[in-house]
């Protein structure tokens, strides 16, 4: 799903820049100090003043060059960091979103938040730590060893071999180690979020049946678990650097024993010794960021893994077409939650403008049914239909911007009354929000402040701002999907609610399902759902008439009422 290089090419000229500016800032720090060993050295001989001056002036350069240079290199280089990591979020966000309704049932809430924060943003390592320190060592490298053949090709070998060990063979020891020991951190961080998430939900039940300490004694081991595994990670990297850098300090000794010899031996002058040495000595920083370079690739390469874990989900295919009429047709339609069945072989008609209101026992398929008409879900076989498109070859939001849905569970955001109204609709005046507030009966000002998730309003409460931002929608929407709107609200105000509703739906398509029986006379029609099946679907005389099962459930509903 994320390729993680054809993302880092996207970048192309930040990537280019940022590795010439990588080579001069490291070729301009080897230069530094090869002409610092060279001064120190060439003025112990007393040589001709220019020498010296030109060297001093080389110093001042050289200094300048890397300073400038690495600043510049940081800055080009972050910025294709995080540009690379906007490409990806905004990449993942994108497979994603048509999945948002499989997710839930495949991942839990904090796992998921880990995923989607944590691991995109842990890609950010991905070029900076990855990709980018083997390419700049080895631009690196190959100036230093061509300058030093020039003075003895002995040493620029032993530079080649303490390269191929630093950079090459001791990267890929780790990487190796590294692997089979298959750091699990990510998955820790996985765990601790979803411990986390399920505390805060749960706060309230959990100290109202008086488990709130066994939970955070497993939040807490959870996190230990975590933060061990933190600890390891970090070792891992430190021992890594520290012992690539010790192999480097090596390297530099075996270049001072060699170089002598060599001097002792007359074949380089002694006045390049130090020089050597010292480049030696810089050169090897950049071969340093390679210890890391294992743990990061692996790391990187569990993070797409999780994220692809994500994005491989099925979603419906996106159709293209506009629905330009909205009455509803299922065929045979089947659906299952994993393979529990929860709508059976369900055929049935609603003509455009049909009001008709769906009733039946608790877990019979009724919100699954609205689901299925507005694409949030799959059937797994038979045809739903929106006029004569089938709902496959319709496109999503074109579906959602001609439908008025209300399910069982509305969001609210924490804002103001009027902030939470307008999500429906953004421009209708303070008069117009006034207006339908009215209409519910709500005693709101629009400055009133909403808690998150509605948590400072009455369950009746949030049901009537959920439909009043219904009723702004009511010239948008064609069809409407109500899932027990009213369930929540009492009988003399319910029956207020549903009259502006009949109003402002009329002439449109209403599906609406039903806590109650009374009332339902006045519906075109009814359709009677039992353990997934539709098992009746008529008016209310031919139901009645019928005395099947919906002529039960009104006799048990009068008998409970005393009617
Ligand atoms: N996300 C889900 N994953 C798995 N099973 C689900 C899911 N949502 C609902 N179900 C199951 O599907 C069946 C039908 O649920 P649905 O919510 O459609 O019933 P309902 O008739 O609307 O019930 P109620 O009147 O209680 O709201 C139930 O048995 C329920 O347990």
């Amino acid at each position: 799903m994320i390729s993680l290089s054809k993302m880092v090419l996207k970048e192309r000229r930040d990537v280019f820049l940022s590795i010439l500016l990588g080579f001069l800032a490291g070729a301009g720090a080897v230069s530094l100090f090869a002409n610092s060993g060279y001064l120190i050295s060439v003025a112990a001989i007393s040589p001709p003043f220019f020498i010296i001056t030109i060297s001093i002036a080389l110093l001042q350069l050289f200094s300048a060059t890397r300073a400038l240079s690495r600043y510049g290199e940081r800055l080009v280089s972050h910025r294709a960091t995080f540009t690379m990591l906007s490409n990806i979020r905004v990449h993942f966000f994108s497979r994603i979103e048509p999945l948002a309704s499989s997710l839930s049932q495949r991942f839990r809430s904090g796992d998921l938040l880990a995923r989607i924060v944590g691991d995109v943003e842990s890609l950010q390592n991905y070029f900076l730590r990855v990709w980018y320190p083997p390419v700049v060592m080895v631009t690196i490298f190959l100036g230093t060893t061509f300058f030093l053949s020039f003075f003895s090709w002995q040493i620029a070998v032993i530079v080649v071999i303490g390269v191929a060990i630093t950079g090459g063979v001791i990267p890929a020891i780790f990487s190796i180690r590294q692997r089979r020991v298959a750091s699990t951190i990510r998955k820790e961080r996985g765990h601790l979020s979803t411990e986390a998430t399920e505390l805060l939900y749960g706060y309230r039940d959990l100290k109202l049946h008086q488990r709130l300490e066994q939970k955070e004694k497993e939040l807490l081991e959870q996190s230990d678990v975590y933060v061990s595994e933190q600890g390891v990670q970090g070792a891992r990297r430190v021992f890594n650097v520290s012992f690539n850098q010790s192999v480097t300090l090596l390297v530099s000794w075996v270049v001072l024993l060699i170089g002598s010899l060599l001097v002792s031996g007359d074949q380089l002058d002694g006045v390049f010794l130090a020089m050597m040495v010292m480049v030696s000595l810089t050169v090897f920083e950049n071969a340093a960021p390679m210890a890391a370079y294992p743990s990061y690739k692996e790391d990187s390469k569990r993070a797409t893994e999780r994220l692809e874990e994500v994005t491989e989900l099925e979603g419906m295919p996106e159709g293209t077409e506009k629905p330009t009429a909205f009455s509803v047709t299922l065929d045979h339609v089947s659906f299952a939650y994993e393979n529990r069945a929860t709508l059976k072989d369900i055929s049935m008609h609603i003509k455009e403008g049909e009001n008709v209101a769906i009733v039946g026992a608790s877990g019979s398929g009724k919100s699954t049914l609205l689901q299925l008409i507005l694409r949030m879900i799959a059937q797994a076989s038979g045809h739903v239909k929106l006029g004569n498109n089938d709902l496959v070859t319709l496109k999503e939001e074109a579906v959602w911007e001609r439908t008025n849905a209300i399910l069982q569970d509305q969001h609210f955001f924490f804002g103001t009354v009027r902030d939470n109204l307008l999500l429906a609709k953004s421009d209708v005046t303070d008069d117009g929000l006034t207006s339908v507030l009215a209409q519910m009966q709500l005693p709101f000002s629009l400055d009133d402040t909403i808690l998150e998730r509605g948590e400072n309003l009455s369950g009746g409460e949030r049901q009537r701002l959920a439909i009043a931002r219904a009723l702004l929608r009511k010239n948008e929407a064609r069809l409407w999907l109500l899932d027990e709107p009213t369930s929540a609200i009492d009988a003399v105000t319910e029956a207020t609610v549903l009259n502006h509703i009949r109003e402002a739906s009329e002439g449109d398509t209403v599906l609406f399902v039903s806590h109650r029986i009374r009332g339902l006379e006045t519906w075109d029609r009814i359709a009677v759902m039992d353990h997934g099946r539709l098992v009746e679907y008529g008016t209310y005389e031919e139901l009645m008439q019928k005395q099947g099962y919906f002529y039960e459930l009104k006799s048990i509903e009068d008998s409970l009422f005393g009617v």
